[in-house]
């Protein structure tokens, strides 16, 4: 087994679908009025594609080995990624013994440290790790969970983002995470609305119920802190990524200043144990939610988490379907998942990837057992009738 090598990296981009911001199509929830850092200019507010959120798109990469093997990953990266690897990154990846993701990943991180270290960089260098891992698992027909030293739990539990935390509950998760809709530039008005709507949920789903709000980089510590508040009443659980993800001062002061028992979560757009470790050591948050195909991958969420788990904080990574579950049901400090509500009223259980993966496990009744994850790799396959392009193969 050892002996299998890498013979082959091909990156893709594809159009379409893909969770969180890859490509929505029109009218998803996802691009509603959501408060982002744009919100300020009121002619990038009512949707996130009005500011080209969907303009990287997705990336695909794809490793074949010696033996026959194909594994793969998807993030967001669409062209530039696929530039990378192609052009730079391939040259650590063909030749090696499928074994060697750690050198793999050094290798990658530190030829790309004069332009990257993060974004797209880390994106592409997560995809390609990911890849590996999958690659690996089906080589050796395991799953990754397996090679990430087996589960610790018989099955996930799931928080559900969306806007209809009411039809979450129904759904059988243990909560909701709403997009907070108006930012610090809509005034006294939209702090109102925020949190009247907040207090609209709390009513329709009862009190036991966890209500979270997702800010997405949007506010100031002032605004955050009000809200905090304000939103105490109605029993908030967390409020989550208030500020921008440099502002790791602002994090540390949000955490000292909101009410007692409310959580402040973030690390989303945050990447590799050096971002994670300024947010941990500077105490700013009580969970940390690295996105695996965004912060560099299996190989670097390991660290990530251990270092987590020695500051005494849970890891519930960001989305990203069977890419975090494999990690989340090895990990103890990682006791519950999220799960993003891709279908485009949030009113049913969609795959996240849809309609890019097959075989993509979901939660039912909001929980899945971890038997649902014991396919080699990480469980999924491409779907051949997404177009692949692939624009720069070397
Ligand atoms: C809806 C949120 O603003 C975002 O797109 C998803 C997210 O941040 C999360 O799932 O967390
Ligand atoms: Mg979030």
């Amino acid at each position: 087994m050892s002996e299998v090598t890498i013979k082959q990296v091909r990156a893709y981009t594809v159009r379409g679908g893909g969770a969180d911001y890859h490509d929505q199509a029109e009218g998803h929830w996802i691009d509603s009025q959501i408060a982002t850092p744009m919100s300020k200019y009121p002619d990038y507010r009512m949707t996130r594609r009005s500011f080209g959120l969907n303009v990287l798109g997705t990336l695909v990469v794809e490793l074949e080995a010696s033996d026959g093997s194909v594994g793969f990953a998807v993030t967001t990266g669409g062209e530039i990624g696929a530039w990378i690897v192609e052009k730079h990154l391939a040259r650590f990846i063909e030749g090696k013994q499928v074994t060697e993701i750690e050198k793999v990943w050094d290798q990658m991180f530190n030829a790309t440290l004069y332009y990257g270290r993060k974004g797209v960089v880390i994106n592409t260098i997560s995809c390609v790790d990911l890849a590996m891992w999958d690659l690996l698992g089906k080589v050796r027909g395991e799953p990754v969970h397996q090679l990430l030293g087996g589960p610790v739990r018989d099955e996930l539990t799931f928080y559900a983002t969306g806007p209809r935390p009411d039809l979450a509950k129904k759904l059988g998760f243990i909560g909701g995470k709403m997009p907070l809709v108006h930012g610090p530039a809509e005034g006294e008005e939209g702090m109102a609305r925020n949190l009247s709507k907040l207090a609209d949920m709390r009513s329709a789903v009862g009190e036991d119920f966890w209500l979270m709000y997702d800010c997405w980089m949007s506010l100031d510590v002032n605004y955050a802190t009000r809200l905090a508040q304000g939103a105490h009443e109605f029993g908030l659980k967390w409020i989550e990524e208030a500020l921008p993800p440099d502002d790791y001062w602002g994090y540390a002061q949000l955490k000292r200043d909101v009410p007692k028992g409310m959580l402040v979560n973030t690390g989303e757009h945050e990447a590799t144990r050096w971002g994670f470790r300024l947010l941990l050591e500077m105490d700013c948050c009580d969970i940390i939610q690295p996105d695996v195909g965004w912060c560099g991958g299996i190989t670097e969420l390991i660290k990530i988490s251990a270092l987590a788990d020695a500051h005494n904080k849970l890891v519930v990574p960001h989305g990203s379907s069977v890419y975090s579950y494999h990690f989340v049901i090895t990990r103890h400090n990682s006791p519950f998942a999220e799960f993003l509500m891709m279908a485009p009223n949030a009113d049913e259980v969609a795959p996240m990837f849809n309609p890019l993966l097959l075989d993509e496990p979901v939660p039912v009744n909001g929980r899945m057992s971890a038997s649902a994850l014991d396919k080699p790799g990480f469980g999924v396959r491409l779907n051949p009738e997404c177009p692949l392009s692939r624009p720069y193969e070397h």
